[in-house]
């Protein structure tokens, strides 16, 4: 199992291009299985995760094929089986759902199951497909679904914001016989990402960027080329990165109006961002001041980035308080960080972090996806040698993390 060793203490100098966001190419790759025509995404990272949904599309009969940055996406469905040994791997494996009973009137999805942040139920999922007609029942940890008469449209209100019931019920709702109203939608630039995509396959969507989607059904969708838009969460990180080594780095390709609350934090502990056409600046030449977040749906500060957020005021002046609001077990990285010298008390949904002076390099385990990245932040800082074990983790959603990191002056190696 590979890990990750950093020498810390050197100020990130340089630039950074900032890959196609993982969580929108999560969703757009599902609508591969809402046409039988092409569809070509570009601006595609190369991510475990991806490779992951590749292998699951392939088994439902559509080919993935890669070409540099861009993946074609065709074929017809041939099998409605999303079996466990592969969804296990990846919860947003459950996207396939929608598509696959608007397009096959049938799904047989395994249910993901918890991960190391939370419980992650998907019932908002269900209950808007059986709003829509779909007749669902579990079995053998199976999601057994049908809709013996095609799904129709419906009136939909989410008790609470949903990322990925926003996406499955809004492919679903593309291909339904009438109108679909989605209400406290999620408002996520990568639900404005799938939106573009599904009305260049001639989706009907109204309301893009709000919280209430008005999706009227089309009889089928055509093929489309759409490119991906930048990743937000891999920006606000290495922004983090910029920032926590005392550095100057351009983040080429980011866009600064997807993270409006990052950045504002970042600004409010000090660290100086400057705007250009393509990308920005992330400078900090002072100290940094602890600064209060709490995670929302966008456009609030993204859970993705606590975890980072967090390393970062772990070397802050002053306290700080970090609130998670949207996953009950999300402080994962609070004792790693803590083996480093950071001062952070969790308790509930709140931490304190009491910053310190310096960090100190340890080994380290990652745990989950963002939680790996708050340990590799923690160690560009810190004093000394880290080794972070499971590195899988990160593989998942960072493309090429070493070389990136490397190519601003960092002390950075995988070992086997
Ligand atoms: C692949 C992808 O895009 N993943 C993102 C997506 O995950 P994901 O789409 O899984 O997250 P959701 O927005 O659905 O989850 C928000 C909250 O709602 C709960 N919930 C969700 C669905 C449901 O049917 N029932 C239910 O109770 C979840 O457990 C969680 O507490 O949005 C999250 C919140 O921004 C991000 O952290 C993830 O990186
Ligand atoms: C939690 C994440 O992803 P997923 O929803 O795929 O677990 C993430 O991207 O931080």
């Amino acid at each position: 199992m590979d890990s990750i060793r950093i020498t810390g203490g050197v100020p990130l100098r340089g630039t950074i291009a900032i890959s196609g966001a993982k969580n929108a190419a999560l969703p757009l790759m599902t609508c591969g299985l809402l046409t039988d025509e092409r569809l070509v995404l570009s601006n595609v990272a190369k991510l475990a995760d991806l490779a992951t949904m590749a292998a699951l599309l392939a088994q439902h009969g559509i080919a993935v094929e890669p070409s540099g940055r861009t993946l074609s996406l065709g074929g017809h469905i041939t099998n409605t089986l999303a079996p466990y040994d592969i969804v296990r791997k990846m919860r947003a494996s459950i996207l396939v759902l929608g598509p696959l009973l608007a397009r096959r009137r049938e799904a047989r999805v395994s249910l993901p199951g918890g991960c190391a942040i939370g419980t992650r139920p998907v019932d908002l999922h269900l209950k808007g497909l059986e709003a829509m007609g779909a007749v669902i029942k579990l079995d053998a940890g199976y999601i057994e679904a049908t809709a013996p008469t095609g799904l129709h449209g419906a009136q939909i209100v989410f008790p609470f914001v949903s990322v990925g019931a926003t996406e499955n019920l809004l492919m679903a709702a593309a291909l339904a016989d009438g109108t679909t109203t989605l209400k406290n939608a999620a408002r996520e630039p990568e639900i404005i990402d799938l939106c573009a995509c599904l009305l260049a396959m001639g989706a009907n969507i109204e309301g893009v960027g709000t919280d209430t989607l008005t999706i009227h059904g089309v009889k089928s969708l055509h093929g489309a080329q759409h490119a991906i838009l930048p990743d937000r969460i891999e920006t606000g990180t290495y922004a983090c990165a910029a920032a926590i080594t005392g550095g100057k780095v351009f983040l080429e390709g980011a866009r600064a109006a997807d993270l409006g609350a990052v950045l504002s934090s970042l600004r409010e502990a000090g660290v100086v961002i400057t705007e250009e056409p393509n990308g920005f600046w992330v400078e900090r030449a002072n100290g940094l001041h602890g600064v209060d977040a709490v995670t929302e749906p966008f456009p609030g500060f993204p859970t993705d980035m606590q975890a980072q957020f967090m390393a970062l005021m772990a070397v802050a002046e002053g306290a700080s308080m970090i609130t998670e609001t949207i996953f009950e077990n999300r402080f994962m990285h609070v004792p790693e960080l803590n083996r480093m010298g950071a001062r952070i008390n969790a308790h509930g949904s709140s931490a304190i972090i009491r910053g310190v002076k310096k960090l100190t390099g340890a080994p380290v385990m990652a745990t989950d996806l963002r939680a790996s990245f708050s340990l590799v932040l923690a160690a560009l800082a810190a004093e000394g040698e880290t080794t972070i074990s499971r590195v899988y983790h990160l593989d998942r959603g960072y493309e090429a993390v070493e070389q990136k990191l490397a190519a601003c002056g960092a002390r950075i190696e995988r070992i086997g």
